[in-house]
């Protein structure tokens, strides 16, 4: 394995820098920093931004005339968006400055040590008066949460160190965090970490990725984004995580470690890290870096380093601060792991969906613990901006530390004949033109017979988050499809036992087990059908809430946009997706062949709950939701709706406007619900799965 030399290195000496040099690279910073905190769209990696920072700190340590005008080496963060209102932070919100190896973290004691008049060499002693806590540093943007008397006032971002950004309501769609800290007169202020777990951050990107969006750059700009949306509900749809760890102000609470600090946050309820670790001397924080750097792998989240900080809170304000970083800690980065590889060769794929995704086949590598030997190129401006050619030694790192991306082509290396890269302008599976129209990165094979999107389309049918299907698999569809037995899905189910004898490795017994598992697939609940269709974005998730608010095909297909976008999960991009392709005509087609082939999932009514079961509803009135809403809701607990109320209705639920059924209710005596006397009564029932 050829690891990169780092891109970390300090700028050589026996290069000093001219003043325009160095004012160049400042801008140059400057520009990465608004990148990066304003548009929450970094264009460079972190360690080579941490490279131009450490060149522009050098040259200021050399000349302080030159810093003062006020570098951005000095500042914290970027400038605070008017999008939201802003908020002083009680205690300032500071940055944390870096160690890249160990000489350097002693270098870090030794200089924490002097600033508290301790003699270097006595505070790394055994068992001394430095004790640590190490934590990871989590990749997120951090937050400080305000308690008055132990209630919360506002949530914000660090914005600038001192200003941040109120996101209160953003905040509060995180799980786990206290709107109390019972107990607690005075000031509190509670610092963490919001982040996008690595799995939330894939599924993110597999999505932009389908619907030909930009992808996220990394978890931490995620997260950032989507906390500083202006409406909450879109931050909730992201799924952010938090993890705290620090605290500004802290009236009352019983710590005087950092340590403490941990246990007290803990024991509040706010989520913390397990990751954390008391440490008793510099040599135990070394191996705990070593061992955090070792697992990162495996890590949920994205950590960039460790956090060493000095435990003890007095000492730690006796340390203070320089103009943007507590004394008292430190960043220990993690190495970025790099490796050369060659690029063996660019293979074309095409998805249900025909869009076209070219892939690099890669000499295989060790990456952080695992074999690289692929990775995706996305699209067509992905290869070109790259310049990527078979043949090319490129450097591959793990992006997100979970999915393997080429970072640039070294092209010094490339051999004299590497042509460049020419995308396709056919599909390579049935030779139809295809299609890129303006605006959308992806291209797309337009042919709806074409044999690799029907093959991966009916390979979807029949998969396990699908119809389960399991007697037919990927060679037995390659064979359908060659003989033309099959064409789509609803073909499967017109197949006769002599014609599936007649395969090749098949006979009489194996055709008899594939119809016995072709007729048991005809009454698969109603969100495996949904899912089975293979409608872009409509997975195994999004297909469960539709069943769940629709509860038969039939009004799925009614529903329009509206209905759809509200359903819990979903948004408008899936919704009008979804509609329209509901309403294509060949997927008309396909769904009038499926039930003329006798695929009819039970209503999900019965397989859900039996809360109201035995009782009659009649539904009246104006309410919150579109009238079929309660209906599933209702038919989903068992209930039966009726349209007049009679003796025998149990509850007549009654919105705004109800007429002459509310009169006659009352005649009858028959109870009269409203919305929360609704949520009472299933709550009342124990109903679930609502
Ligand atoms: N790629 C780019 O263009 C670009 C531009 C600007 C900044 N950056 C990156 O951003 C970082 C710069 O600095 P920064 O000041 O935002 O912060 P930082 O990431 O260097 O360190 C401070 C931050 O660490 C976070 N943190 C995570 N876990 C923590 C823990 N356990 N304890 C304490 N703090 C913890 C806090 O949010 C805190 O504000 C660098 O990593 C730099 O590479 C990159
Ligand atoms: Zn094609």
């Amino acid at each position: 394995m050829s690891a990169e030399p780092s891109a970390q290195s300090a700028p050589q000496p026996d290069q000093p820098l001219t003043h325009a040099d160095y004012l160049s690279l400042r801008a140059e910073l400057e520009r990465h920093n608004r990148a990066y905190y304003e548009q929450d769209d970094p264009e460079i990696p972190d360690d080579e931004y941490d490279a131009l920072a450490r060149q522009v700190r050098a040259a200021e340590a050399e000349h302080p005339e030159w810093a003062a005008a006020g570098s951005p080496t000095e500042a914290v963060g970027g400038a605070v968006s008017a999008a939201f209102e802003s908020v002083d932070h009680p205690t300032p919100m500071t940055s944390l400055d870096n160690a890249f190896d160990d000489a350097e973290l002693r270098g870090w004691q030794e200089r924490l040590a002097r600033s508290l008049n301790v003699d270097p060499a006595s505070a790394d002693m055994p068992g001394a008066q430095f004790r640590y806590t190490g934590e990871l540093k989590i990749d997120g943007l951090s937050v400080n949460l305000y308690y008055q008397d132990g209630n919360l006032q506002w949530a914000a971002t660090r914005g600038n160190g001192r200003t941040g950004e109120k996101v209160t309501a953003q905040v509060l769609t995180i799980a786990g965090i206290p709107q109390q800290v019972p107990g607690l007169s005075g000031e509190l202020e509670v610092r963490g970490e919001v982040y996008l777990s690595r799995e939330d951050f894939a599924a993110y990107n597999a999505r932009a990725e389908e619907l030909g969006e930009s992808l996220l750059k990394n978890p931490r700009n995620g997260a950032a984004g989507a906390l500083r949306q202006k409406d909450p509900e879109l931050t909730r749809r992201r799924g952010l995580k938090a993890i705290f760890y620090s605290l500004g102000k802290r009236d009352g609470v019983p710590a005087r470690t950092q340590w403490e600090v941990l246990q007290w946050l803990r024991a509040q309820g706010f989520p913390t890290s397990p990751y954390s670790r008391p440490l008793s001397s510099l040599a135990e924080a070394l191996a705990y870096h070593a061992e955090m750097t070792a697992g990162r792998a495996e890590l949920p989240f994205d950590a960039d380093g460790t956090v060493i900080k000095l435990d003890d809170l007095r000492m730690q304000e006796e340390a203070g601060f320089t103009s943007r970083a507590p004394r008292w800690a430190v960043a220990y980065k993690f190495p970025v792991e790099e490796v050369e590889t060659v690029l063996e060769d660019i293979s074309v794929g095409v998805g249900r969906t025909g869009k076209i995704t070219p892939l690099a086949h890669l000499a295989p590598r060790l990456i952080e613990g695992s074999t690289v030997s692929r990775a995706t190129l996305h699209n067509e401006d992905f290869v070109r901006d790259l310049d990527l050619r078979v043949g090319d030694t490129v450097v591959v790192r793990k992006s997100g530390g979970v999915i393997p991306q080429i970072m640039r082509v070294l092209v010094d290396r490339r051999p004299a004949d590497a042509p460049p890269f020419v995308f396709p302008a056919e599909c390579p599976e049935c030779r139809h033109a295809l299609v890129r129209t303006e605006g959308d990165a992806n291209t797309y094979c337009p042919n709806p017979a074409c044999p690799a999107q029907q093959f991966e389309r009916l390979s979807y049918f029949v998969s396990r988050e699908a119809m389960d299907i399991r007697g037919v698999g990927e060679q037995l569809l390659r064979q359908l499809l060659a003989q033309e037995l099959v064409r789509d899905a609803a073909d499967l189910y017109t197949l006769s036992a002599e014609q599936l004898a007649g395969l090749e490795r098949s006979g009489d017994k194996k055709a008899a087990n594939i119809l016995a598992q072709l007729e048991a697939s005809k009454t698969q609940p109603l969100w495996r059908v949904i899912n089975a269709l293979g409608i872009q974005h409509v997975g195994a998730r999004v297909s469960q809430a539709l069943a769940a608010e629709f509860g038969t095909l039939d009004r799925l297909l009614a529903a329009d946009v509206a209905a759809v976008a509200a359903v819990p999960g979903l948004g408008e991009v899936i919704a009008e997706n979804l509609v329209a392709a509901l309403q294509d005509g060949a997927m008309r087609d396909l769904l009038q062949r499926l039930d003329a082939a006798g695929v009819r999932p039970p209503a999900t009514v019965q397989e859900r709950g039996t809360a109201l079961s035995g009782l009659n509803f009649v539904i009246t009135g104006t309410l919150s939701q579109p009238r079929e809403h309660y209906k599933a809701l209702l038919e989903g607990q068992g209930a039966r709706i009726t349209g007049s109320v009679t003796g025998k209705t149990s509850y007549l639920l009654a919105g705004e406007d109800a007429g002459s059924k509310l009169d006659k209710a009352q005649q009858l005596g028959v109870p009269v619900l409203d919305e929360a006397g609704l949520e009472a009564l299933l709550t009342a029932r124990g109903a679930e799965n609502r």
